[in-house]
């Protein structure tokens, strides 16, 4: 696509006080054997975990290119996820055991929650001033999608800081049912994921704020072939642009950089 899809996240750069804040942003990812199952009417195993890999790597290269954002962590069991985010230059958090016995929405719960406690609380936090004490309250922690192939750097720059100091905010997604970001800023809190079905609802009964915002890109999570087709024609990133253009896709992604 033309302009790369970060400009403009420095441009509208948020605004936390620098000396202060880290921003980490957290990613999960599940097994790709078990990934995108809604999409398997249109895309073959193979493609759909090209597809997962792809739109993973635009929303780790979109989130890294916002100036106030530290690190980019994955947490997932799966190797090949891990290699690509690595390659990409995120962070890997290799997802702790899951009890047998939880269902899908609490593993995934759970494997954020662990995730975003090293996050704040474990080794290297205090390191990342060169001296300066950063405590788990200096972390503040973006619980991101994996699937926002179409997300500008500006939109996720801009919900972080439309997000709310002492507590949790959340950027709802396209459908209005699920979250797209979940932000936890400048707060003694813990993050206490809900992601899952209709997980907006279950948010914001938990007191997190919703977001205003036109941020079409950061909203828009992939989920279902029309999801794609949404996303293909709002611009999506290049990796993802590579996928589909091999599957025949036509046309060049329109780049509407915010
Ligand atoms: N690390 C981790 N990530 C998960 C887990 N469950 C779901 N995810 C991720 O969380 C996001 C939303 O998950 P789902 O909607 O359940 O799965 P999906 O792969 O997007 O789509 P479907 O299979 O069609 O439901 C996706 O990025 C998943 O890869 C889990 O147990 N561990
Ligand atoms: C897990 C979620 O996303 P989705 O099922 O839409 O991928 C969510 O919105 O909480």
């Amino acid at each position: 696509m033309g302009a790369s899809r970060s400009d403009g996240g420095d441009a509208v750069a948020a605004s936390p006080d620098p000396a202060r804040r880290v921003v980490r942003v957290l990613i999960a990812v599940k097994d790709l054997t078990a990934a995108k199952s809604r999409l398997a009417a249109e895309f073959s195993t193979l493609d759909r975990s090209r597809l997962v890999l792809a739109m993973l790597s635009d929303t780790v290269t979109a989130a890294k290119a916002v100036s106030v954002v530290e690190s980019v962590t994955v947490v997932t069991p799966d190797p090949l996820v891990a290699r690509t985010a690595r390659d990409i230059g995120a962070r890997v958090f290799d997802e702790p055991t899951g009890d047998l016995s939880q269902g899908p929405d609490e593993r995934l719960n759970h494997a954020f929650t662990a995730a975003a406690q090293v996050l704040r609380h474990g080794h290297g936090v205090g390191d990342i001033r060169r001296g300066a004490s950063v405590t788990a309250e200096h972390v503040d922690i973006i619980a991101l999608q994996a699937d926002l192939p179409a997300m500008r750097s500006a939109e996720l720059a801009q919900a972080y800081t439309a997000a709310r100091r002492g507590g949790r905010s959340l950027v709802v997604d396209h459908h209005g049912t699920g979250t797209a970001a979940l932000i936890l800023k400048d707060s003694p809190e813990e993050l206490a994921p809900l992601f899952g079905g209709h997980s907006a609802r279950r948010h914001t009964d938990s007191g997190a704020q919703e977001l205003d915002g036109s941020w079409p890109g950061l909203r828009l999570d992939v989920d279902t072939a029309d999801d794609v087709r949404r996303a293909h024609r709002l611009g999506v990133g290049p990796a993802t642009s590579a996928v589909l253009h091999s599957l025949g896709w036509s046309g060049e992604a329109s780049a509407t950089t915010a």
